[in-house]
């Protein structure tokens, strides 16, 4: 909710990253594709106990995640599929790195889990309200721009750190989940 209100605030940084892209013909499911791997990289780099590393490429994949969005609109290519594709990709991304950060025994993997089901139900929420016709719903504390920048603060602060910061993001998600399950039912109720 915060962070998404500075949307419009770093709208020209993207669109002058952006175009250079376009003018070299790059399509913004490509841009999408991108993206993700960097996220699968982040992952793995979890996995081998690298966090400071993984929070550089998760921030790249991060900024690469608001290309995508930037470069369809600039080029008048926004389309439905891509729309899907961006927040499936989302999704993986957010269960990769949680997985990595379980695999690579930063975390213990229950806390781990606890906080992907959080995780996961903020954006479930949002699309199913939203289909159920509730407008927008990106409300609550923590959507995933903050839980993205939360793990990668923490992970910056270095290994032993890691678990706090998904301490926090799952506390916060679940925070997040009964936000929007409260809001969806004032509007849909
Ligand atoms: C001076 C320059 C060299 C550098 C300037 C850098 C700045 C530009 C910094 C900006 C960085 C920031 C934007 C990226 C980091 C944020 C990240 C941590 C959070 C992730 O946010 C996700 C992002 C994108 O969300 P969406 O995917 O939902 O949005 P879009 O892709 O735009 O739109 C989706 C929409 O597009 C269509 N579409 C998409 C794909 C496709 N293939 N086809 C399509 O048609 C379709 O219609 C879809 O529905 O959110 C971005 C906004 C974000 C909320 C803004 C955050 C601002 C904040 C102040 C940034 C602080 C970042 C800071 C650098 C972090 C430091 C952290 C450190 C200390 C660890
Ligand atoms: O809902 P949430 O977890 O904060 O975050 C999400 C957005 O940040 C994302 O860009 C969108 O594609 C997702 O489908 C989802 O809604
Ligand atoms: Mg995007
Ligand atoms: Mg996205």
């Amino acid at each position: 909710m915060v962070l998404n209100r500075y949307r419009e605030n770093v709208r020209g940084y993207l669109e002058a990253i952006v175009r250079p892209l376009a003018k070299a013909g790059l399509t913004p499911n490509a841009v999408t594709l991108i993206g993700l791997i960097l996220s699968l990289l982040s992952a793995y780099l979890y996995y081998l106990r690298e966090p400071r590393v993984a929070a550089l490429v998760l921030l790249i994949g991060s900024l690469i995640d608001a290309l995508d969005g930037t470069l369809a609109r600039l080029t008048g290519k926004t389309s439905k599929f891509g729309a899907f594709l961006d927040s499936t990709f989302d999704r993986i991304s957010d269960g990769a790195v949680l997985f990595g950060i379980a695999l690579g025994s930063l975390v213990d993997w229950r806390v781990a889990f606890l906080t992907l089901i959080g995780s996961y139900l903020v954006s479930y929420e949002r699309c199913r309200a939203e289909l159920a016709g509730s407008g927008k719903l990106a409300v609550g504390i923590a959507e995933r721009a903050e839980r993205l920048i939360i793990m990668m603060v923490f992970s910056f602060l270095g290994a032993e750190y890691v678990k706090y910061g998904v301490y926090l993001v799952g506390i916060l998600a679940w925070i997040t989940v009964f936000q929007r399950f409260y809001t969806a039912y004032q509007r849909l109720k």
